[in-house]
């Protein structure tokens, strides 16, 4: 199956990823105007240049930490199961608020497109987004969208190509933290990699590990066990 590729769909609730999701694979999965109405994960696919994009609508939260079963499946998924790419969608009338989960993946895995939805409203409001100079800040694609007026499609499916293709390499900005805890995570890092090798980012595992992250470690534990029984 050289020519499928998995893309998550990623973000805060009611940021428009089911109405996307929807849009993109014709699949009629009910959304609603109310928070975390995603529980499962529903999977629909595209055809584009003789390849599969099978997407994965993950839950709608707010951070990517262990509050929450849903933040659990989340994290799980883009950091355990790997999807080839991770679109981050975000309200475009709220952006400030929705860039501590775009922060939070782009910390997670390398190939991130944030799209920036509910296009249609923000201009309407008047929000100028430089998508340009995101990107350029970001270091990942940064696409202006609208789901429900399937706005930006094109662009964003050739710019998933791209990046499965590996025309585009993304290269996520890469958070700087206090002086202290930099030390921290220089320290901790190499342990860390020494048991995750390079299927997770070390410099993640070592900060949810300063976080105090013990869900994190009893995945991780699951699945170094699984591992060594398969
Ligand atoms: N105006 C406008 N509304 C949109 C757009 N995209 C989505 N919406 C609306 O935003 C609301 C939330 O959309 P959903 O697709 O359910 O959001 P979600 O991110 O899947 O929400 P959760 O599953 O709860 O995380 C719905 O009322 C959509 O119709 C858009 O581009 N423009
Ligand atoms: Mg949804």
């Amino acid at each position: 199956m050289g020519n499928e590729y998995r893309i998550a769909l990623a973000g805060n609730p009611n940021t428009g990823k089911s109405t996307l999701f929807n849009a993109l694979t014709g699949l009629r999965q009910h959304t609603g105007n109310w928070a975390g109405k995603t529980v499962s994960l529903a999977q629909g696919s595209v055809e584009y240049k003789n390849k599969t994009f099978q997407f994965i609508d993950l839950p709608g939260t707010y951070s990517l930490f262990s509050n929450s079963k849903d933040e659990e499946v989340a994290r799980n998924y883009i950091v355990f199961e790997k999807p080839d790419v991770t679109l981050v969608v975000l309200d475009a009338t709220s952006l400030e608020r929705n860039f501590n989960l775009a922060l939070q993946v782009l910390e997670m895995t390398k190939n991130v497109i944030i799209c920036i939805n509910l296009i249609d409203i923000a201009e309407k409001q008047g929000i100028e987004i430089k998508e340009r100079l995101l990107t350029n800040r970001l270091g990942v694609p940064v696409i202006k969208i609208s789901a429900r007026n399937k706005i930006g499609f094109p662009l964003l499916l050739d710019t998933i190509d791209r990046i499965v293709t590996g025309a585009i390499e993304c290269q996520p900005l890469v958070l700087q933290y206090p002086d202290e805890i930099e030390e921290k995570i220089r320290q901790i890092e190499p342990h860390v990699r020494a048991i995750v090798g390079d299927h997770v980012s070390a410099r993640w595992v070592a900060l949810r590990l300063l976080d105090g992250d013990e869900s994190l470690l009893d995945e991780i534990n699951r699945l170094i066990t699984l591992k060594g029984a398969s």
